[in-house]
């Protein structure tokens, strides 16, 4: 089997506040191979972006630090990259979209400016001409209507919607092998987010590249994703297939984020309790405060491991550790957690 495009192993970024070190993202492991979309789940804070970032170091760094852990690109490691050395990696061969795409476009530059900026800095042999026509080809290609002459329009005759496909034509420029999208959809209305996310979709599909998609909301990922990394309070819960990790919710706290899907379980909305101090979390298993399941066990040492459950599914839990049944884990609707579509509708809060 070759390797993975991107390993990132055991990685920590904390920030050094006035509170005391905020242990955002605090030893998390998973691999994205060619071609796959990995999707990042959790509650709000639960270290997704951080982790995201971190993978470029695009963080404030300080008060950020990555203090432990390696994160291997195309068998690099970037952790340990100078400024200059990621620079040629960002934007060419990794490149980000974020929630808000208000903020990644410069109001007093022409979108076709922008984003052959990218071209001119990395591709320094292509001609102006060749950019112009790549731009105008990148504007066509990620569903801009009249590209030819929307390439000389200001960000502000763009909606919200032709915005973010404007960055993600910037993102594409260079023909990059991963795309990290932050919540790309999450700032955009419910119509424009699908039709944003079949974008991404048909890209894949035609390019190849592989994607990090970063969401709080689980009904995005049945549509988008191949594998997800499910978050918690700066730890790594479970990870699986879509439909390993959809079928079969392994760790109670994924089982409690599809039970808060619409129409699913016990309707609920949300998880009860609160997400755990970033600079005073528990010890044990990070969400044993809000587990019904929890033991003495989880409420001390360190994160459990992550036990394999089958294939590559995998969750942090003492139940499928020795000594414990995971039988007893007997979720509520877990009968409603078989049926495979979940719609996107509802999951923004
Ligand atoms: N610059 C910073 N200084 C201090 N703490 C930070 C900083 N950036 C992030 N954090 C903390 O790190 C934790 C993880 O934040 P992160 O943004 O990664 O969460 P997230 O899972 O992306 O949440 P959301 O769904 O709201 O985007 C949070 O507790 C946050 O307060
Ligand atoms: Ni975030």
């Amino acid at each position: 089997m070759s390797d993975p495009l991107l390993s990132v192993e055991d990685l920590k970024t904390h920030f050094h506040t006035e509170d005391g070190t905020a242990y955002a993202v605090d030893g998390v492991s998973f691999d994205v191979k060619q071609g796959e979309t990995v999707a990042i789940v959790g509650e709000s804070g639960s270290g997704k972006t951080v982790t995201s970032e971190s993978i470029t170091k695009i963080l404030d760094m300080p008060p950020g630090e990555i203090v432990e852990g390696t994160v291997t690109f195309d068998g690099m490691d970037l952790t340990s990259m100078t400024g200059k050395e990621l620079q040629k990696i960002r934007g060419n061969r990794i490149s980000h979209i974020f929630q808000n795409p208000q903020n990644g476009l410069n109001p007093v530059y022409k979108v076709g400016r922008q984003i052959g900026e990218t071209l001119r800095i990395h591709r320094s042999d292509m001609s102006k001409k060749e950019v112009r026509r790549r731009v105008i080809e990148l504007l066509d290609e990620t569903g801009i209507p009249e590209a030819s002459a929307r390439v000389d329009d200001y960000p502000h005759e763009f909606s919200g919607g032709m915005k973010q496909r404007v960055l993600i034509a910037m993102a594409l420029a260079c023909d990059p092998d991963l795309l990290i999208a932050d919540e790309p959809t999450t700032a955009l209305d419910v119509t424009i987010q699908a039709q944003i996310l079949r974008l991404l979709e048909d890209i894949q599909e035609e390019m190849g590249m592989s994607i990090i998609f970063v969401t709080h909301d689980l009904g995005v990922v049945s549509e988008i994703a191949d594998r997800v990394v499910v978050m918690y309070s700066g730890k790594v819960m479970e990870t699986g297939t879509v439909e390993e990790v959809f079928q079969n919710p392994s760790h109670p706290y994924t089982n409690a984020l599809i039970e808060c899907l619409p129409g699913r379980g016990r309707s609920m909305n949300r998880i009860p309790g609160a997400l755990p101090s970033v600079t005073n979390p528990p010890e044990g298993c990070r969400f044993h405060p809000r587990c019904e399941f929890a033991t003495e066990d989880c409420r001390t040492g360190d994160q459990p491991p992550r036990h394999t459950i089958e294939g590559s599914h995998d969750a942090s839990c003492v139940y499928y550790g020795p000594g414990y049944d995971a039988s007893d884990l007997t979720f509520d609707g877990a009968q409603n957690a078989n049926q495979q579509d979940v719609t996107t509708d509802g999951g923004e809060r």
